[in-house]
């Protein structure tokens, strides 16, 4: 697909299961466990201590209003086909959307337990999936024991779909009896372009934790749906609840688009990323690149500029509480999360004596000196440089009071 984005349909990896996701893993039923236990091999983290834009202050759209990319964002996603189980163990990221899948299961995990121990027994634990995809945390919602979901997205087929998989989890809980039941509700809509409080069937409801996995940075095409975007994350949020969120690593990629041949695209067998045009420094809104992953995505997305998403989220109230890229998320969940980064195969199992030269393993040669007397759960070379191109972040509601004119006024400690 050309750089402008306007071609093509969504290639789509899936499962036959009701639990598949649309960054490309799925929610790993107890039963699917199959994986050698494995010690992970550590591979090196990437730094960033380059701030690739412009010094200024000032949040400031410098791009034209939005060109439309939004549809064909959503026909991306609308026609992005399910595939079978063989074909996507096949995949040459089927560990790193595995991996990646338990990134979101952790922070989903973690952010949820700092909920619960400020709540008293029986409150109700509210949460809004925006930008839900098919469903791919339904799984994690329901193990979660939340009381009430609201999924929406732009894509019309994947809210069905989502919508459907719903159904399933509680046709299969009605059936047991110990099951946990939870409400929900469903719509289609632009979340950078619609006030998703109005479409909620109470639009009084408080929540408890907002979660937007693989999709914010869609919404920095300008300052207007950015905005709109933490708005409707951040305006319905109980004080002291969370917005948390997966997206690319805008230093990340600015680091390796400057060390690149061309300086305008890099990548390698699994993934590449091709900037539309050689704005460097970037701007704060509307750095469109080309995103391909492996069998996965080919959509045009939007740098995020991290602190001016911190200052749009202190405009509505949300405080920044973690900013992490995948490489430490990982360092800093690989105890608590072993087992279930192995029952989600989240890592190849690698055997020292069945790699040869291939330089996908390089970094386990390294590792075991020579020590090949058992396995290590890995990922490739190129799964890894395409996982490490994003971070998780998380923002705290702060209380408010009202100022003489009605304004929200926060507390921001
Ligand atoms: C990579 S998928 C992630 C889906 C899901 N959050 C997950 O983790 O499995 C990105 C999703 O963002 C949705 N999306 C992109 N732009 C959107 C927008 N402006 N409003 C609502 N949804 C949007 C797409 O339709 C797609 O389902």
């Amino acid at each position: 697909m050309s750089c402008d984005g306007k071609e093509g349909g969504f290639p789509g990896s899936r499962l036959e299961d009701s639990s598949s996701s649309d960054d490309g893993a799925e929610d790993v039923p107890e039963s699917m466990d199959h994986q050698q236990q494995a010690p992970e091999c550590p591979y090196p983290s990437t730094q960033h201590d380059d701030d690739s834009w412009r010094d200024d202050d000032e949040v400031e759209p410098r791009n034209p209003p939005a060109d439309g990319n939004m549809r064909v964002v959503a026909s991306h996603y609308n026609e992005l086909k399910e595939s079978g189980r063989i074909e996507r163990l096949k995949s040459r990221i089927f560990h790193m959307r595995n991996f990646n899948n338990w990134i979101k299961s952790q922070l989903i995990s973690e952010y949820l337990t700092l909920i619960k121990h400020s709540q008293r027994m029986g409150d109700p634990m509210r949460v809004l999936d925006m930008c839900c995809g098919k469903g791919g945390d339904l799984l994690k919602w329901e193990k979660a024991l939340i009381t009430h979901l609201i999924c929406t997205d732009i894509a019309e087929v994947s809210v069905e779909q989502c919508k459907k998989r719903y159904e399933d989890i509680l046709r299969r809980a009605v059936k047991s009896k110990f099951a946990h039941k939870f409400s929900a509700e469903f719509f289609a809509c632009d979340s950078t372009l619609v006030r998703l409080r109005e479409r909620f069937k109470d639009p009084s409801l408080k929540l408890n934790l907002v979660s937007c996995q693989f999709a914010f940075h869609y919404s920095f095409e300008s300052l207007t749906q950015a905005d709109c975007m933490v708005r409707n994350a951040a305006e319905c949020l109980q004080p002291g609840g969370y917005f948390i969120a997966t997206i690319p690593d805008a230093y990340e990629i600015m680091k390796r688009l400057r060390l690149s041949e061309n300086g305008r695209s890099f990548g390698n067998d699994v993934y590449n990323i091709e900037f539309c045009s050689d704005t460097d420094p970037p701007p704060f809104f509307g750095a469109k690149y080309q995103f391909h992953l492996e069998g996965v995505v080919d959509c045009p997305e939007f740098l995020v500029h991290f602190p001016t998403l911190v200052k749009l989220c202190r405009k509505y109230g949300l405080k920044l509480e973690r900013k992490t890229t995948f490489a430490d998320y990982y360092k800093e969940n690989k105890e608590t999360g072993r087992n279930l980064l192995q029952r989600m195969n989240g890592l190849e199992t690698v055997n020292p004596n069945r790699i040869g030269n291939d330089e996908q393993y390089e970094h386990i040669r390294r590792y075991i000196k020579g020590n090949t007397s058992r396995s290590y759960g890995s990922l490739s070379k190129s799964e890894w440089e395409a996982t490490t191109l994003y971070l998780v972040c998380a923002f705290r509601k702060c209380k408010n009071t009202w100022d003489a004119q009605g304004k929200p006024v926060f507390e921001f400690d």
